[in-house]
């Protein structure tokens, strides 16, 4: 009879003392690889478990929707919590502990603090969401500070918040290492996201217009090698509009990979194009590396 191989679940923790008390057992030598989330597990956040599982002796995720990064009209209510599922992936990939905090516990109810990263609300995905930023500056912090990580991973699918993490750990002299790795797709082109599950049959097939309006724009600058952003950002505007349920286009931007402010030219320095866009009612973000 063949046996099954299966991989023991991660160690589930639902409070910051229940964690705790693990963590304070540890070796200081040890390295510890943190990869958080908000959950709804996919190919995109198991990429960062694979890479944090081959650098470290132990690996940590968490999940937790954070409220404070959410605007009053954006989809905290409904977005997608399946703990049991993730834990069985997070099990596949080797994962040996995962804090997955109660939301009284993270803000209990004479919480104040807030990490307030100036200028983040002034770059194009912080005006379209604003308090977003301080929101994932506090949280990660907070994580930070729960989880005492060596190496923490974080997707570029999600560019200015790579930019700002960074930003955090520096100013606030955080002992650890930032790792962004590369964003996963689809088959075709679309930036694997938990908010993909949103998408209607016809929203999915035609979502991939954002990968190829910022392939297109990649392909120009590659030919032109120095370029006003103003025709970068018209070629992708023009791959948006071509799709009928790109119904808003939020912010299409070209800004410095430092610092996500805005750029006039590229030139060898590269820079990072964005896009905020709604498919139907679905807001995806995706980017390119310039
Ligand atoms: N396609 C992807 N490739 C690589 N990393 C990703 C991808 N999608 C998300 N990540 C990273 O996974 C981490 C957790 O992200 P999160 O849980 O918000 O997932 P998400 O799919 O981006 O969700 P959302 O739909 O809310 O944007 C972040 O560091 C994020 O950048
Ligand atoms: C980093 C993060 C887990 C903080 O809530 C979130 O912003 C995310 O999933 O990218
Ligand atoms: N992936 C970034 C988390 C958010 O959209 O709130």
């Amino acid at each position: 009879m063949q046996s099954v191989q299966s991989k023991a679940t991660p160690i589930l923790y639902q409070s910051i003392s229940a964690f705790r008390s693990m963590r304070r057992e540890l070796q200081p030598s040890i390295k510890i690889g943190f990869v958080p989330t908000m959950g709804a597990l996919h190919d995109g956040h198991l990429s960062l478990v694979r890479e944090a599982r081959k650098h470290n002796d132990i690996v940590v995720a968490s999940i937790f929707v954070n409220p404070t990064q959410f605007g009053p009209n954006e989809d905290f209510d409904k977005y997608p919590r399946r703990l049991e599922k993730d834990s069985e992936l997070l099990a596949e990939y080797g994962v040996d502990h995962l804090f997955a905090p109660k939301i009284d516990d993270m803000y209990g109810k004479n919480h104040v603090t807030k990490v307030d990263p100036q200028g983040f609300d002034d770059t194009a995905e912080g005006r379209s969401r604003p308090g977003h930023f301080s929101g994932v500056a506090t949280i990660v912090t907070k994580l930070f500070n729960i989880v005492k990580p060596t190496n923490a991973y974080f997707g570029q699918k999600d560019a200015a918040q790579c930019v700002l993490i960074k930003r955090v750990v520096e100013d606030l002299d955080m002992d650890l290492n930032v790792v962004v790795m590369d964003t996963i797709r689809e088959d075709d082109g679309l930036a694997m996201s938990s908010r993909n599950a949103y998408l209607k049959p016809d929203e999915r097939a035609g979502a991939p217009v954002i990968y190829r309006s910022l392939s297109a724009a990649k392909a120009l600058f590659k030919e032109k090698k120095t370029i006003e952003s103003a025709a970068l950002i018209n070629v992708v505007r023009k791959g948006l509009e071509s799709e009928p349920l790109v119904s808003e286009i939020q912010y299409i931007t070209v800004d410095s990979k430092a610092t996500m402010q805005p750029l006039e030219t590229v030139d060898e320095a590269g820079a990072i194009i964005s896009i905020a866009c709604k498919v139907g009612s679905v807001r995806l973000i995706d980017n390119a590396v310039l």
